[in-house]
């Protein structure tokens, strides 16, 4: 069982995944002779500018599993708002994807937020000139790595207020996050109407018992939907509402619910 991090040195949990940027880039360094591509990924994070400084429009992110409908809602919250649109991992380093998909826990997950620190500098740009709409961030990485490295029962996660669930001091914070969510059933539906194959961690996390002890408590839970009053972004959350996207909208909870802002 692996433990969490409330105290004490770094625990494995803690390893999986890097708690800021220093942790990342060192990490990266650390791959780079064998593999070429993390070194291609530092030269592009050491390029983005150190402090990140969101602009004044409002950034929203959607979050939730594979096919849930995040890339078809915040295509449409885009055009309906004439925002922009970003996704994690970012475009230029996401080729390098199937390479780091391949390894162990702690480089792959370096990878993944590596792309988040670079998508925050695209962020804290994009929010200068129009709203941002941001498919999959910080929760992602959190949520899969917590998921897939903690293994057992419910209990075995680390407790609520551990510092893993801590969204990273050095990492530009989005004003919203909306967890989309589907019944297991239509996700199933989806994902076989799309002709694709599960991804291998959908595979392994469904394979999971506590990734289904999760989700079941998850269904359990299920609300309507849940928004956030945040003035700044009303507008994208009434076209959602108003669009009566079959769909429930949630704060991110289950995993997410733990994380601190
Ligand atoms: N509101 C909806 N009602 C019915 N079907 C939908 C809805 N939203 C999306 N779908 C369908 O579900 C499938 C998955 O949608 P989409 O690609 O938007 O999900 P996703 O969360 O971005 O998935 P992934 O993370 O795997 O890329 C698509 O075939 C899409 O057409
Ligand atoms: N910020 C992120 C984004 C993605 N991931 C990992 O990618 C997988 C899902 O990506 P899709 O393109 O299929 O939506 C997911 O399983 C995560 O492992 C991440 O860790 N952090």
């Amino acid at each position: 069982m692996l433990r969490g991090c409330t105290a004490g040195p770094p625990g494995p949990l803690r390893r999986a995944l890097p708690a800021a940027k220093p942790a990342v880039r060192r990490r990266l360094r650390e791959c780079a002779a064998r593999i070429p591509e993390a070194g291609a990924v530092l030269d592009i994070l050491e390029k983005c500018p150190e402090s990140q400084r969101k602009g004044e429009f409002p950034v929203v992110v959607f979050e939730g599993l594979d096919a849930t409908g995040k890339t078809t809602v915040t295509q449409s919250v885009k055009d309906a708002l004439g925002a922009i649109l970003l996704r994690s991992p970012p475009a230029c380093i996401s080729q390098w994807r199937t390479i780091f998909d391949e390894e162990p826990t702690p480089i792959r997950r370096a990878f993944y937020s590596a792309g988040n620190y670079i998508l925050a500098s695209e962020i804290a740009k994009a929010s200068t000139q129009a709203p941002v709409i941001v498919d999959r961030y910080w929760h992602s990485t959190a949520a899969y790595t917590i998921a897939t490295e903690t293994a057992g029962n419910i209990q075995n996660l680390p407790p609520d207020h551990d510092a893993v669930y801590k969204w990273p001091e050095d990492l530009l914070k989005p004003d919203l996050v909306l967890l989309l969510t589907v019944s297991p059933e239509e996700r199933a539906r989806r994902i076989e109407g799309r002709g694709l194959e599960k991804t291998k961690e959908e595979a392994e996390l469904e394979a999971n018992s506590l990734f289904r002890q999760r989700y079941n408590l998850m269904k359990g839970r299920r609300r309507e939907a849940v928004l956030v009053p945040v003035d700044s972004v009303t507008e994208c959350l009434a076209y959602v509402t108003r669009t009566r996207i079959p769909i429930s909208l949630h704060l991110v909870e289950v995993f997410l619910e733990k994380i601190q802002s």
